[in-house]
């Protein structure tokens, strides 16, 4: 095992803890409000997509119902990740934006294998941690990474809670930093730029 391999797990431990405890102190009815839509900061990543990536959140992650009403308000048609198998490679599937029309996947609820696989122009993806420079750490399965490498042209845009920041994510060369981080409290982007949501 690398060192990488392991400084990774243990962050990966600490910051589901944190992310999980923060989420849990919130007020049910606040958690989906405090992400109502894409603040401005970020729109010129997403303006000229046709399809965005969204995700259907789990207990502790940033919900992302707000993000897809809106998107869909505004026009863009969004999508979900799709695995056939747990170690399966992610795809992305259009969602219409009711739950009915998802089903069981291995990870959670996804679109019907019959809705048309897609590739996102922009992707908002769930965050364990992030820090100041875009560095994103993942559930570990690779599935994000593994995907954006083939798609280099989608732009990667991490949801996360202030929380889940870490003074230095541990990478490899395989890792893909993130073109935007937004949290409750602020934009992360490229320049080091702050901004308010
Ligand atoms: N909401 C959501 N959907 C998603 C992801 C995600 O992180 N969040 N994914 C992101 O890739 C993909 C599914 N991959 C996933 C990979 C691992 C775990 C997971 O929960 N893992 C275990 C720990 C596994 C381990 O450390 O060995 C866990 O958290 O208990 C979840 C999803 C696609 N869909
Ligand atoms: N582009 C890639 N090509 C081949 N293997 C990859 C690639 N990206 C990641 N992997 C492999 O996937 C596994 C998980 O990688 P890593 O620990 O960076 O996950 P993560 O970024 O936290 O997770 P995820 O991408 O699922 O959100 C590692 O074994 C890694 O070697």
């Amino acid at each position: 095992m690398t060192d990488i391999i392991s400084q990774k797990r243990e962050m990966r431990r600490a910051m589901r803890a944190a992310r999980l405890d923060h989420w849990q102190a919130l007020p049910q009815a606040h958690r989906a409000l405090i992400f109502g839509r894409p603040p401005r900061a970020i729109l010129p990543l997403i303006e000229s997509a046709e399809i965005v990536g969204l995700y259907h959140a789990v207990p502790g992650e940033v919900p992302t119902t707000r993000y897809a009403m809106h998107l869909l308000d505004i026009g863009k048609m969004i999508a979900l990740p799709w695995t056939r198998e747990h170690a399966g490679p992610l795809a992305f599937r259009l969602w219409t934006g009711s739950e009915e029309t998802l089903e069981k996947g291995p990870w959670g609820p996804q679109p019907h294998m019959a809705m048309p696989q897609v590739v996102p122009d922009a992707l908002f993806m769930p965050l364990v941690a992030f820090d100041a420079s875009l560095n994103r750490l993942g559930q570990g399965g690779g599935h994000y990474d593994g995907w954006c490498a083939q798609h280099p042209a989608t732009r990667r845009i991490g949801l996360g809670w202030t929380v889940q920041q870490a003074e230095r994510v541990p990478t490899d060369d395989h890792d893909m930093p993130l073109d935007a981080v937004i949290t409750e409290q602020q934009v992360l982007l490229p320049t080091n730029e702050r901004v308010l949501p």
